[in-house]
């Protein structure tokens, strides 16, 4: 795959491109619906004999739009999303920086700029798909802007179990901790990445270390325990992750909570590794236990459900 920034104004001209069609979206998750819409694509790119294309935007428009947010939690940040759409086998990558004068841009100038002078001959997007200032130009428009220089395909809504899937429901998911849904929106389990950072030290004395991992930029599912996967120099374990303000130990709320997994049969220094953490399931919320044996006793519960959730587990 070939990965292309473009900064705005960006200078290519259609005949630096062989023909393309190019699947157009945020894509915040590379959801089930968006792999629809990615593969539509590449179907189309096969049949015809013209190369295949992603079109995203970085960083997400409401950071740059100011709704209030400045600091935008996303389901997959740009790396990851650059990597689940290269697995996809796609042959073209463009990541728009999303700026404020990019997001001036009027409907016509967006396909002129982005579409055609990319040399894009089939633009396939989702239903809801919207383009230029104020997002004025949608899937009905699109024939109107094309200027009869290109095709265009528009992929339907998905539905899992009757809902619409979307970045904004698996939003949802997230934030009420609904672990288990998540494969059958996202086509595998939320995973996370991340540096491993040194603690307080104490895992180790009460019998769990915990690898405590530094996740940012990503949606944080809510505090409590989970069962959870963890990717460590290319090998996957299995272990019981607690998120939360280790009330337990601390009087006063430090501002973010700390994400820490105890690992299954596992005992080495894993500090600065950059591990990935996939989420399974929530087990419970986070406790103030009126001591460490209390604690403990529970920590080894939780190790145990997690292994018995485990058990069955196919990869
Ligand atoms: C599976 C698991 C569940 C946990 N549950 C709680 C809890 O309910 N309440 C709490 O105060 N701390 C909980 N902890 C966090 C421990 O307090 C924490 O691991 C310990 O303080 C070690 O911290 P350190 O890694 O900074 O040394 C849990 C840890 C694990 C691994
Ligand atoms: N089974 C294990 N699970 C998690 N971390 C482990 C394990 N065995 C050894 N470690 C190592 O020990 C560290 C955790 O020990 P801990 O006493 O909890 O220290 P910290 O408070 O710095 O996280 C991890 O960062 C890792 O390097």
């Amino acid at each position: 795959m070939e990965y292309i920034k473009l900064q705005h104004p960006h200078s290519y001209k259609n005949d630096d491109f062989p023909p393309i069609a190019m699947a157009l979206g945020y894509f915040d998750g590379v959801h089930l619906g968006h792999q629809q819409v990615i593969a539509e694509a590449k179907r189309t790119a096969d049949s015809a004999g013209m190369k295949s294309a992603v079109m995203t935007f970085d960083p997400h428009p409401s950071v740059v739009l100011g709704k209030s947010i400045q600091h935008v939690e996303y389901i997959t940040p740009i790396e990851d999303k650059i990597q689940y759409i290269r697995g996809m086998g796609v042959d073209y990558l463009f990541v728009v920086h999303f700026t404020q004068e990019f997001s001036n841009l009027l409907p016509q100038e967006f396909i002129d700029q982005y579409v055609i002078d990319l040399n894009v001959r089939t633009v396939v997007a989702g239903f809801d798909y919207t383009y230029g200032k104020m997002g004025k130009g949608t899937m009905e428009t699109i024939p109107f802007h094309s200027r009869g220089m290109f095709d265009y395909a528009v992929v339907p809504k998905l539905a899992s179990s009757g809902e619409k899937i979307s970045s904004t429901l698996i939003r949802s998911c997230l934030r009420e901790g609904r672990m288990e849904e998540l494969p059958s929106l996202l086509g595998r389990p939320y995973s996370t990445s991340g540096t491993v950072i040194h603690g307080d030290k104490r895992g180790r004395t009460i019998g769990f270390p915990t690898a405590n991992v530094n996740i940012e930029e990503y949606i944080i599912p809510p505090t409590g325990v989970y069962a959870v996967r963890i990717n460590v120099k290319g090998d996957w374990h299995f272990g019981v992750c607690n998120i939360g303000y280790r009330p337990t130990f601390k009087e006063n709320r430090e501002p973010k909570p700390s994400i820490e997994v105890h690992i299954f049969n596992f005992e080495e220094e894993i500090y600065d590794e950059y591990v990935k953490v996939e989420w399974h399931a929530r087990l419970r919320g986070e406790k103030k236990f009126s001591g460490i044996d209390e604690l403990v006793g529970q920590i080894a519960k939780d190790r145990q459900e997690a292994l018995v959730y485990f058990e069955n587990y196919h990869g």
